[in-house]
């Protein structure tokens, strides 16, 4: 995988959006919380590129009964999206570059009256050692960032292209302490930080993307997250 032509590129992003990740939102970053569920905060930024809604969006969210690996392995597998990703109408995985990278091509569901759109992205796993916090675990991330592929052209047929880049950052704490082998599901935590930053690619107007966006984050969060819990609950635990 380090020969692909896309290595650079993915090793760059990667890091990149792992550091954006770990970045308080706390500060004067002009973060607004715009929702709240139990343990999730969801933040964005106003922001707007070409007079399109690109607003950026930070997650927090602390789910019981899940590892970091456990949840990242659900996110960046084909077999489980459709379980989870309800506004998906299709998707393919166009391309497997190594065992921890794929690129996926998928259409979402139309947002009316804007036209439908479809994502081109490479999707990379990660395991990154934890350096600061010595009760965390290692991190695992996935980050998803917008590509070109010869057979699949940007707006070529009725979808409009998307482009975004993606990251889950996910980190494990076992409390208590433990014996690995004696930890139980009801011991372990997964702190995790979703960002995404989706350029919607063609017209759509601001006051609906700004109310889409405010309806579908915090459902696609929490939706994908009790379906980590379900998936995993009677399985053994995968650190
Ligand atoms: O985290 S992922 O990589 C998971 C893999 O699927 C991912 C998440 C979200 C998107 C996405 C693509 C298009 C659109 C819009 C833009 C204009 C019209 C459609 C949206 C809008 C924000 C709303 C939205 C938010 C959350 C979930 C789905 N929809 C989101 C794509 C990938």
């Amino acid at each position: 995988v380090s020969k692909h032509k896309l290595w650079p590129e993915i090793e760059r992003v990667t890091m990149e959006q792992l550091h954006y990740a770990r970045l308080d939102v706390g500060g004067a970053g002009g973060w607004q919380l715009f929702a709240e569920d139990g343990d999730m905060r969801m933040y964005r930024r106003e922001e707007e590129a070409d007079g399109l809604v690109v607003d950026p969006l930070k997650a927090c969210h602390v789910v019981k009964g899940v590892t970091g690996r456990e949840v990242c392995n659900i996110f960046f597998s084909p077999e489980y999206r459709a379980g989870w990703e309800a506004t998906l109408d299709d998707m393919t995985v166009v391309e497997t570059i190594s065992s921890d990278t794929l690129v996926f091509l998928q259409t979402h569901k139309r947002i009316w009256p804007a036209s439908q759109r479809d994502a081109l992205f490479w999707s990379h796993r990660r395991s990154v050692s934890n350096t600061d916090d010595p009760d965390g675990s290692d991190l695992w991330i996935i980050c998803n960032h917008s590509t070109e592929h010869p057979d699949y052209p940007a707006n070529a047929g009725k979808c409009v292209r998307v482009y975004l880049t993606v990251c889950l950052v996910c980190q494990t704490f076992v409390d208590p302490p433990k014996d690995p082998k004696n930890i139980r599901r009801e011991d372990i935590t997964c702190k995790i930080t979703y960002c995404s930053v989706v350029n919607p690619g063609g017209w759509a107007p601001a006051s609906v993307l700004r109310a889409v966006y405010k309806r579908e984050y915090p459902k696609f969060l929490k939706r994908f997250t009790n379906f980590c819990i379900e998936q995993c609950k009677d399985k053994p635990i995968v650190f």
